[in-house]
C-alpha cells in the first residue's frame, strides 16, 4: 500500500514546502486540481525539476480529447494522471493506450459514477491501472465518505489496483487501510494540520 499526498491549497512554493517537509513517509505526490486550474503543467515541470525523483499524479481529471491530454501531463512531468470514470468508453481506451505506450500510469477516479459495481467492474476489464473511489469536498461538506465505494470497488476488480480519496484524516485513515487499498490519498488530512511531517509519518506508520 503506499501513500500518496494530495496538495490541493497551497501555490507552487507552498507545495514544494509541503513536499520538502513529507518526502519520509509519502509515497506519491498529487500536483491537486486546483493547482492545474491556477498554475497550468507549467507549475507542474516546477516541481519535477526541483524534485526530479519523487513519484508525481497530476491530477488532471480528464473528460475528453483524452489521449493528447494524458500525453501532455507526461511530457510535464507526471508518473501517473487521472481521468473520470464518467467519461465515455472511448476517451477512457484512448487514455490507456497513450499511457502505457508512454511508460506511465492512469488513474480513474470515480466521483460521479453512480453504478460504482457495473463501471469497476467494465474499467477493470479496459485495463486502467487504479480505480478510486472519490468522495468529491461538494459531498465531503454533507457528511459523505469513500469508505462502502472502496468495499464495492473491491469485490468487483480482478486486475486494477484500487486507491481511496476524500476526507481521510489520521484518526480516519485506520478504518480505511483495514480494507487494504493499493494507494491512499490524503490531502487536508496532513496538507491543512499544523504539523503535517507527523501527520504523513502516523498515516505510513498505520500502513505497515
Ligand atoms: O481530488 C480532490 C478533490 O477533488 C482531493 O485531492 C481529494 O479529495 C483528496 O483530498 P482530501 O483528503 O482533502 O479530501
Amino acid at each position: 500500500m503506499k501513500l500518496q499526498l494530495a496538495i490541493d491549497l497551497e501555490d507552487i512554493d507552498g507545495a514544494m514546502n509541503l513536499i520538502e517537509k513529507t518526502k519520509d513517509s509519502v509515497d506519491v505526490f498529487e500536483y491537486g486540481t486546483p493547482l492545474v486550474i491556477n498554475f497550468g503543467l507549467e507549475g507542474l515541470k516546477k516541481i519535477r525539476d526541483r524534485f526530479p525523483d519523487i513519484t508525481l499524479l497530476a491530477d488532471a481529471k480528464i473528460m475528453d480529447v483524452a489521449s493528447y491530454e494524458v500525453g501532455q501531463a507526461f511530457k510535464y512531468g507526471a508518473d501517473i494522471t487521472t481521468i473520470l470514470g464518467v467519461a465515455e468508453d472511448q476517451s477512457i481506451k484512448d487514455a490507456i493506450k497513450t499511457t502505457h505506450e508512454m511508460g506511465k500510469e492512469l488513474l480513474v477516479d470515480m466521483i460521479g459514477v453512480q453504478d460504482i459495481a457495473k463501471r469497476a467492474q467494465e474499467l477493470d476489464k479496459m485495463g486502467a491501472d487504479y480505480i478510486s473511489t472519490h468522495t468529491g469536498y461538494d459531498l465531503q461538506a454533507l457528511g459523505k465518505t469513500p469508505f462502502e465505494d472502496l468495499h464495492t470497488i473491491k469485490e468487483n476488480v480482478k486486475d486494477t489496483k484500487t486507491a481511496v480519496a476524500g476526507g481521510i484524516k489520521v484518526d480516519t485513515a485506520e478504518k480505511i487501510i483495514n480494507e487494504q487499498p493499493d494507494l491512499l490519498i490524503v490531502g487536508g488530512g496532513i496538507s491543512t494540520v499544523d504539523d503535517p511531517a507527523k501527520a504523513a509519518k502516523e498515516i505510513k506508520a498505520m500502513m505497515k
